[in-house]
């Protein structure tokens, strides 16, 4: 798509210091990433999880390397055949950690929705149009925890 010349990336820059009772908290509460793909780089200290089916599943650090996590803008672009992956991050008591994501989508004003390419009478279409400005007015009112925030833009 011409319109990802003039993308927008959000980069975040995270560090969970250790913890002396890990188990009671956790460094970032479930939620899915803004945007189309995450590009995230980890140092060699594990924490990140992501959701499969039931269980939390460790992503094991890989020096060098990305891991690439799909956002709720792909999700609603492909009409939900790609799913924005649940993940969270875990503390430990012995280190601390730095991640550093850089969330990558369309310009900040574009409207983000499912590619027509993907409707038709065999798959309706799934979820309204959203933009940075919906994104902001809902976390300004909600927290955004799981994946609500794109739960808010499915069709009813
Ligand atoms: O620290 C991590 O590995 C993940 C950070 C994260 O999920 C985020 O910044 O959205
Ligand atoms: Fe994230």
């Amino acid at each position: 798509m011409k319109e990802f010349r003039d993308g927008s990336q959000l980069l975040v820059v995270n560090c969970y210091p250790s913890c002396p009772e890990p188990d009671l908290t956790l460094g970032i509460p479930p939620h899915s990433d803004y945007g189309f793909l995450t590009l995230l780089l980890q140092d060699e200290v594990k924490g990140l999880q992501i959701q499969h089916e039931t269980r939390w599943v460790t992503v094991e650090p890989v020096p060098n390397s990305f891991v690439i996590n799909v956002g709720d803008h792909l999700e609603i672009f492909s009409n939900g055949r790609y799913k924005s992956v649940l993940h969270r991050v875990l503390v430990n008591s012995l280190k601390s950690r730095i991640s550093i994501a850089s969330l990558h989508s369309l310009p900040f004003e574009s409207m983000i929705r499912p590619s027509p390419k993907l409707i038709n009478d065999a798959n309706p279409r799934r979820y309204k149009d959203t933009d940075f400005a919906s994104f902001i007015e809902y976390i300004a009112s909600h927290e955004h925890r799981s994946k609500n925030f794109l739960e808010s833009r499915r069709m009813s």
